[in-house]
């Protein structure tokens, strides 16, 4: 479904992800983990078109997007939803229009439609009725719900998810694993998911690839990976469990 064959990124001069391989089969849930910096945004960035490579090639379906023209890109686009780091919601627009958005933009579907759509999704992440409430009476958590919900409006046959838990307590973060392993069941979506946060990790991956310093140093099903005798690997998860020890040591 996805294919990244020899991916390199510059910005500025330096070198941002080098010699990337990467294969993501249609169905599957793809974790990427490693540190900050390391390269995972911008490798969702470049899977979305929204960065084009200084080389290699990215494939969707039978499509290596960098030969398309801008609006066969757009068509491939469409396939695509993403849930940004941030949410990302537009806080002049109730949660109802940021749902539509996509589906405004890019259809030609009546306002009742619409209106269809938006409860349907808003029902499915938890939400129902909240068409007109805007995103500033929102928690984290229920921002990242509007956002899944404005993703899956287009009804994609890929999800792209920027760090979905960061910044939520740990019934939340459960809460939206739980949602990204639903919605992956329910539409059969392909998702790649990019996450510090190793119980969320193991919790919904298929596979899961590290990044360290721009390159893949490992990638495995979640035994492979939780068994990796790669002492970077081993590092990160070991990290990941220590700094989460240290912040509820900090809470208590
Ligand atoms: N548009 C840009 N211009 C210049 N440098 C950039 C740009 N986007 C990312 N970078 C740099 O590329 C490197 C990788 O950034 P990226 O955001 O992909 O890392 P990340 O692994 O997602 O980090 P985090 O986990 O902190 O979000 C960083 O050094 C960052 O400063």
């Amino acid at each position: 479904m996805i294919k990244l064959v020899n991916v390199n990124m510059t910005f500025h001069g330096k070198q941002v992800l080098e010699n990337i391989n990467l294969e993501i089969a249609r169905g599957e849930t793809m974790v990427i983990i490693g540190p900050s910096g390391s390269g995972k945004s911008t490798l969702l960035r470049l899977i979305i078109g929204l960065l084009k490579p200084d080389s290699g090639e990215i494939w969707v379906d039978d499509k290596e997007l960098f030969r398309l023209s801008e609006d066969e890109i757009n068509a491939v686009r469409l396939k695509m939803g993403m849930v940004f780091q941030y949410s990302a919601l537009f806080d002049s627009m109730t949660v109802g229009e940021n749902v539509a958005f996509g589906l405004r933009q890019h259809t030609k579907m009546t306002d009742e439609e619409i209106a269809a759509v938006v409860r349907r999704k808003l029902r499915i992440v938890g939400l129902r009725g909240q068409e007109n409430t805007m995103p500033n009476e929102l928690s984290g958590g229920m921002k990242k719900r509007v956002s899944l919900a404005r993703a899956i409006a287009i009804n994609p046959e890929v999800i792209l998810y920027d760090e979905p838990t960061a910044g939520l307590d740990p019934i939340m973060s459960g809460k939206i694993d739980r949602l990204i392993a639903g919605t992956q069941r329910r539409m059969n979506v392909t998702s790649i998911v990019v996450t510090h946060h190793m119980p969320s990790a193991f919790n919904i991956a298929d596979r899961i690839a590290m990044i360290y310093n721009g390159r893949i140093v490992e990638t495995g099903t979640v035994d492979e990976i939780r068994h990796s005798e790669n002492p970077l690997v081993q590092h990160f998860i070991q990290g990941q469990k220590i700094a989460g020890l240290a912040k509820r040591r900090l809470r208590e």
